[in-house]
């Protein structure tokens, strides 16, 4: 359930004046999701998705919604927010920032095909390109300072084999430097539950409030880490592959980042494994987000210390 704040008609068909997309008809809460509160919203111009962001202040909000309206103006499969008669893309309602942004069809997809895989790498690479051309800026806020801050903390609670097998990943990357790679505007969570399909089709990416600046080549390795996972936890080479594929056969990876693949696999499942360890150890009062295992991500940073094939 993911209504934390609920929205009245009346209070709504108020906030909507300040807008050009007809009068409401209904709105409806959306159950999935964990952090923000969305509603699809029906008027008499179509649907749109109103998310009410419950830890993400107004003032933070722009580069998260000027990238998106970046992105879908160069033909990015992904939501377009509406500017209101001021301008604006976010404003308060209900006391929380809010935002209404275009739906999209499609729905996740827990178990992709490698077709879908493909076409996930694809627009991944689109979206790349796209980028470059996006003038905002925001540091990753979750990088190698961050993970190894965070895992230091952390060694003492942790089981003593899985802590020598953190600390042996957090050494193992602070000897790597990826300055070197071509960077730009990454979407940084772009997991199955963050991607819209419809068949084969992208129909968008959805939750950009991870985006930042940063490695290109890590975005593609949290996508490959996530959507060629299978239930049992092993990497499937044909996802893997074909994810690669789509993502090539847009932008090529140089040979920079042919050489820092394997080393970028472990960093991006790194970082995920450290931050759902830091919502196992140190769950955040009131937060609604519930614990994701970290030990999926030990897995696939182990796995992919002992691999040899690496799909390139
Ligand atoms: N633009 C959109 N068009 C259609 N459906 C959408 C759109 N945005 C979100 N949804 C639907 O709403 C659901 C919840 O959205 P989302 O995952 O962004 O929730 P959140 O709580 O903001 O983020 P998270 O769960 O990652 O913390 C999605 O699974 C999707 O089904
Ligand atoms: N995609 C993340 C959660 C949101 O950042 C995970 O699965 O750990």
């Amino acid at each position: 359930m993911s209504v934390y704040t609920s929205v009245g008609e009346a209070e709504l068909a108020a906030w909507l004046t300040r807008y050009s997309i007809g009068q409401l008809k209904s709105l409806k809460g959306i159950a999935a999701g964990i952090t923000n509160t969305n509603y699809f919203v029906d008027t008499t111009h179509g649907r749109y998705v109103l998310t009410l962001f419950e830890v993400l202040a107004l003032d933070e909000l722009p580069y998260y919604l000027e990238l998106m309206s970046h992105l879908a103006r160069h033909g990015v499969a992904c939501p377009a927010p509406i500017a209101d008669s001021t301008d604006s893309y976010a404003s308060l309602l209900a006391g929380k920032p809010a935002c209404l942004v275009t739906c999209l069809t499609g729905s996740e997809v827990g178990a992709p095909s490698s077709a879908q895989c493909q076409a996930v790498g694809e627009m991944l690479a689109a979206m790349h390109e796209a980028g470059n051309t996006f003038p905002k800026r925001m540091d990753n806020p979750r990088g190698p300072a961050w993970w190894s801050a965070t895992a230091a903390g952390l060694y003492g609670e942790m089981d003593a084999s899985d802590a020598a097998s953190l600390h042996e990943e957090v050494a193992f990357q602070e000897r790597y430097r990826f300055a070197h790679l071509p960077t730009g505007v990454v979407h940084a969570d772009l997991f199955r539950d963050n991607v819209l399909l419809d068949g084969e089709r992208v129909a968008g990416f959805i939750d950009f409030y991870y985006a930042c600046n940063d490695v290109l080549l890590y975005d593609v390795a949290i996508a490959l880490n996530d959507w060629a996972r299978g239930e049992d936890g092993n990497i499937d080479d044909d996802k893997a592959r074909a994810l690669l594929a789509g993502y090539q056969s847009v932008r090529p990876l140089t040979g920079d980042e042919r050489a820092a693949w394997p080393s970028m696999l472990r960093a991006a499942g790194l970082r995920f494994w450290v931050s759902r360890l830091l919502d196992f150890y140190r769950p955040q009062a009131g937060e609604m987000t519930y614990t994701k295992d970290p030990k999926v991500f030990q897995k696939v940073v182990e796995e992919h210390r002992a691999r040899s094939d690496f799909w390139l």
